[in-house]
């Protein structure tokens, strides 16, 4: 498969519990290409229940369209300077500013989730990611993203 988005973030910057692959007991989220938009696939482990066993906490969710959107961004923005994650160049690295979660249906439990990115709009600092989680076809969260390029 593809290197993910995240497979290019520096070893400092790989720490987040999310999608860090320097964190043993994180999710490690791999978010990719799908066209000109972006998708991950995650199944989560069932201690993240939410308040009946069937299904997935909203914290998980949340956390699962804030890392798929931050690398979404990074990845919008290399795109529009016609180059890739990881090509040669300095990263350009975002940090989520603002997140809004529409939780529309209960996620269920021990199905894989399917998210995905789109583009709405890029200036020269931000990023703004339309984001959704899907299970069996049907959207059970939607999300919409504000991400800030970080400076240091
Ligand atoms: C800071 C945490 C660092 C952690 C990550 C480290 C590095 C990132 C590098 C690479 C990425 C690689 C890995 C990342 C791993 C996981 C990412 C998963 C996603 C996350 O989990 S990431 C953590 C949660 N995230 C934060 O921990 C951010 C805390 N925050 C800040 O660090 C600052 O807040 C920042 C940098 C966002 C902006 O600060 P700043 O001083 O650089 O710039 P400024 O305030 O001027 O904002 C510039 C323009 O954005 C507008 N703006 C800002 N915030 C807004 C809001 N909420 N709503 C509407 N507009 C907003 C302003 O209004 C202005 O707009 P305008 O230019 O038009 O006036």
């Amino acid at each position: 498969m593809d290197a993910a988005f995240q497979d290019f973030y520096a070893e400092k910057f790989s720490h987040c519990h999310g999608c860090g692959k320097n964190n043993p007991a994180g999710h490690h989220l791999k978010s990719r290409w799908d066209g000109d938009d972006t998708i991950a696939r995650f199944l989560p482990k069932p201690e993240y229940s939410g308040g009946v066993p069937d299904h997935v906490y909203g914290g998980l969710i949340a956390s699962l369209l804030d890392c798929h959107g931050a690398a979404s961004a990074a990845a919008f923005a290399h795109r529009a300077q016609n180059r890739e994650m990881g090509s040669e160049g300095e990263p350009i690295r975002y940090v989520t500013a603002s997140l809004k979660v529409d939780f529309r249906r209960p996620t269920p439990m021990g199905i894989e989730l399917v998210i995905k990115g789109k583009l709405r709009s890029m200036d020269e600092r931000k990023v703004w990611v339309d984001l959704t989680l899907s299970a069996n076809g049907e959207v059970c969260a939607s999300g919409e993203m504000l991400a800030v390029r970080y400076r240091q």
